[in-house]
């Protein structure tokens, strides 16, 4: 049995830059770790790669040749290309990770990758949400939605909303009533109201947020992670303090994380008083 992830989303999300660091942390924390590039067009790679797919034939004779066949003890983390359609429609994909989780008995977590920048846009943050929702929905993986460069967040303008507002995904007639004043939406007032009522029915899309350059940001991402693939419970090759303080540690509530992440790369420190949904 193996785990790992499944490294998806858009083009320039930062999955690329998402691996290299993940691979460094697991590689501290005492993890053999495997990256595998399926994405052609990197041809800079951060990270030394396991797999590159530019190097692929069959997968299997790659695999074959490295000892990284269903029985290795690696961890892997699959850097994707960024062609949505490859994770939200096309089925090669989804049968491939068919085959490693159904026959080769791989645990794998989808980490979906969003840039956090697309939250200072309404109409951006709606099309995320249904992106998101589409690869939760298509991939049929332990799933965790992440908005990646969360430094960056309010990089193109102010957030109309606290942070929570956007990572947890509650109540949606706030972000209409936002993008109602937008006089380049009202046409589409419609179409973005069924669309947000879509995505609370599924009542499935929430985010965590990341700074790939931030280890207690990743530490976090690692247990959530851990929690959704079940290496939590696995037999682990790495020192069991490590494990106790990565895997199997607590995670702090939601409102205190998204609390202290607000504090540390939101300009002001509560910004928007008044359009806090809370009141
Ligand atoms: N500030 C900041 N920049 C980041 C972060 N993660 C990625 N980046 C930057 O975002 C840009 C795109 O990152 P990549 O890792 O190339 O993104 P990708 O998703 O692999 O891109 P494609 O290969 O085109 O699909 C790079 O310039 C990264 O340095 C982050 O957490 N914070």
């Amino acid at each position: 049995m193996a785990y790992g992830q499944v490294v998806v989303g858009p083009p320039g999300s930062g999955k690329t830059t998402y691996c290299n660091g993940m691979s460094q942390f697991l590689r501290l924390i005492g993890r053999k770790v495997a990256v595998v590039n399926l994405d052609p067009a990197n041809d800079e790679l951060p990270y030394e790669c396991a797999v590159n797919i530019e190097e692929l034939i069959r997968l299997e004779d790659v695999m074959a040749e490295h000892s990284l066949g269903p029985n290795g003890d690696h961890y892997f983390l699959f850097d994707f290309p960024g062609q949505v359609e490859l994770f939200t429609l096309h089925s090669n994909a989804k049968n491939v990770i068919h085959v490693m989780t159904n026959k080769w008995d791989y645990r794998l977590t989808a980490v979906h990758l969003v840039d956090a920048h697309l939250c200072s846009d309404p109409g951006k943050y709606v099309s995320a949400l249904l992106l998101s929702l589409s690869a939760m929905l298509h991939l049929e993986l332990p799933h965790i939605n992440v908005l990646s460069k969360i430094d960056l967040i309010e990089s193109y303008g102010k957030l109309a909303f606290n942070l929570d507002f956007y990572t947890d995904v509650q109540d949606l007639s706030y972000l209409q009533n936002h993008l109602d004043q937008d006089p380049r939406s009202a046409k589409y007032r419609k179409l973005t109201k069924s669309l947000c009522e879509l995505i609370e029915d599924y009542s499935l899309v929430s985010f965590t947020t990341l700074n790939i350059q931030d280890k207690e940001s990743v530490m976090d991402i690692v247990k959530l992670i851990d929690k959704s693939n079940g290496y939590v419970f696995a037999g682990i090759e790495g020192n069991i303090n490590e494990f106790n303080k990565i895997a199997a540690g607590p995670l702090d509530w939601d409102y205190y994380r998204n609390a202290a992440v607000q504090e540390k790369y939101f300009k002001e420190e509560s910004s928007n008083e008044e359009n806090d949904v809370s009141e």
